[in-house]
This record gives structure tokens, C-alpha cells and sequence, in this order.
């Protein structure tokens, strides 16, 4: 299955910086693993806001919500699910 995930990033603007900054790379290292292991396949930057737009592909909605709130910047992030289906014009001949 897969979602259109658009994250909203809001860190607490008194959080010490090393603390943002573990955070991140933490953060960057779980995507690059769920990026690996396809279930994060696509990840965009939106231009000009610390939020991005992603494409998740899993099995329920359950793995999903896990998969998100277990992020490590889930209790710093707004975040807004629409599930996908193929479009009946698109010529591609899979999901990708
Ligand atoms: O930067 C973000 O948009 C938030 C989050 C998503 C991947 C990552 O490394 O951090």
C-alpha cells in the first residue's frame, strides 16, 4: 500500500542545539534505513520550509503508523496521511 506523507517539522525553538542536532542525525539515519529497505520511497524536500513530502509503501495502515511514530522526531513533527491508489491513465506498468 502506499501513502503520500507530508511531514511538518517544529522544533521547540529553546531546544539546545546539540540536542536538535542528535536528533537529526538519528532522524536521517532511521529514513536512510527505511529508504534501503523500501518501505520510504521517495523523500522531498518542499523548497523554503523544514517539511517534507514522502511516499511510504507498506503493508497496513498499522505497519505505517508504527513506522511513524516511531521516528525520532515524531513528537516534533505535524504530519498528514493520504493513501494512494494507481490512477486508471497512468501508463506505468507498476506501482513505482
Ligand atoms: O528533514 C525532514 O524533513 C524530517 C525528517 C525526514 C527525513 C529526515 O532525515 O528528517
Amino acid at each position: 500500500m502506499l501513502f503520500h506523507v507530508r511531514m511538518d517539522v517544529r522544533l521547540p525553538h529553546g531546544m539546545p542545539q546539540d540536542q536538535a542536532a542528535e536528533l537529526k542525525r538519528v532522524e536521517r539515519a532511521r529514513a536512510e534505513e527505511l529508504q534501503r529497505a523500501g518501505t520510504w520511497r521517495h523523500l522531498w524536500r518542499i523548497a523554503g520550509q523544514y517539511s517534507n513530502v514522502s511516499v511510504f509503501d507498506v503493508a497496513s495502515t498499522d505497519e505505517l503508523h508504527t513506522v511513524l511514530s516511531t521516528l525520532p522526531l515524531f513528537p516534533f513533527m505535524e504530519i498528514a496521511v493520504t493513501p494512494l491508489l494507481r490512477h486508471p491513465s497512468s501508463i506505468h506498468s507498476d506501482d513505482r
